[in-house]
């Protein structure tokens, strides 16, 4: 008989996938990822996109502006679009700032309209990547009306990722937030250079949970909720101690009123409780003695950096998460609102 641990110590954690959005939103979203997070990747949709090396570091200097106190560190993404050329990605690898590039097919998703429309159209900004070691960061879905949306993922992975890999073996390539079976078992075959974040919403929902008994449109993100066979693999992935899969939130909020409409965006809110919820999740699985890899160790690891040094203390403590938070002028109703989380985070 094993008794539930009460407290679990890990190495302080990274988010190597979020979105802080802007303006007067970013006192709200930065005052949430800088409370346990060590460092966080910070997605470049925004309107209009950080494409080019001097945007990308005039919105870090906005976010380093906005944090409370004063130790979390916003690693920044160039944002690809047909016309980035090679110059633009030695320039922003030279900032000492900027650790990846990220690629949307245009369409894909929220804020992507200027993403890139054909793979082979960035394949010197590719080059470029692969020769000075700045990282690809892929949203992994074909914008193909007649490919069902639930089709996405894995076409992307079938037509455009297969030979995004084989062209640059040696560019360290991330699957953002995957979630099909298909993309844990292309990554798991994929060479070191290929891994994958996988979000709280991933593993502890799946497609009932957004549309069974009604509309949630709270859990409406994309790539969409799938069925629970992929939503096993994902815990499977995420618990196995498999180097390649870590943690990446993709928390993105969206102002209440842009959700709940006739036509609502894409993204759901975790960053109020983020370790919280993959707690829940690993605990789910019997396997909490395995969220400190996915949580802290192997996302430095692939980013070749160092692991932080300092430590975080999850205790198992319930309460309830508040039906909305400030975003701005707005309210962004999180994910679990009025529900009950059973872990909080003393940092
Ligand atoms: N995941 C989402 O559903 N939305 C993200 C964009 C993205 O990561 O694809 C957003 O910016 O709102
Ligand atoms: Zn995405
Ligand atoms: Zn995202």
């Amino acid at each position: 008989m094993t008794s539930k641990v009460d407290s679990l110590t890990i190495t302080r954690p990274d988010d190597w996938h979020v979105h802080l959005r802007d303006g007067v939103q970013l006192k709200d979203t930065v005052r949430d990822i800088s409370r346990y997070m060590g460092r966080a990747i910070i997605m470049p949709n925004l309107v209009p996109p950080a494409t080019c090396t001097d945007t990308a570091l005039a919105y870090r200097a906005r976010i380093l502006a906005a944090q409370p106190q004063g130790n979390f560190q916003p690693l920044m993404v160039l944002y690809l679009t047909d016309k980035t050329t090679p110059e633009e990605i030695k320039k922003a690898k030279a900032s000492g700032h900027i650790v990846a590039a990220k690629l949307y097919p245009a369409g894909a998703t929220t804020n992507s309209d200027s993403g890139v429309t054909d793979i082979e159209k960035v394949f010197p900004a590719l080059a470029a990547m692969q020769e000075v070691g700045m990282l690809l960061l892929i949203h992994g879905e074909v914008t193909d009306s007649s490919i069902d949306i639930f089709d996405r993922e894995k076409v992307f992975i079938d037509t455009k990722l297969a030979k995004i890999v084989d062209s640059f073996p040696t560019l360290k390539i991330v699957l953002e937030h995957i979630t099909t079976k298909d993309a844990v078992e292309f990554v798991q075959k994929a060479s070191d250079n290929v891994a994958a974040t996988i979000t709280a919403h991933h593993l502890l929902y799946n497609r009932n949970h957004m549309l069974a008994g009604g509309i949630r449109p709270h859990y409406y993100c994309l790539p969409i909720l799938k069925r629970n066979i992929h939503q096993q693999a994902l815990i499977e992935a995420a618990t196995s101690g498999n180097k390649k899969f870590f943690l990446g939130t993709d928390s993105a909020p969206h102002a209440k009123d842009k959700k709940e409409a006739a036509c609502g965006c894409a993204g759901a809110y975790t960053a109020h409780a983020a370790l919280e919820l993959y707690a829940e999740a690993f605990e789910e699985a019997g396997a909490l003695n395995k969220l400190e890899g996915f949580a802290s160790h192997f996302g430095p690891d692939f980013y070749d950096l160092p692991r932080n040094t300092d430590t975080v203390t999850l205790k198992r403590e319930s309460w309830t998460t508040p039906q909305s938070f400030p975003l701005g002028d707005d309210q962004v109703v999180p994910i679990k609102a009025g529900a009950q989380v059973d872990w909080k985070v003393i940092a």
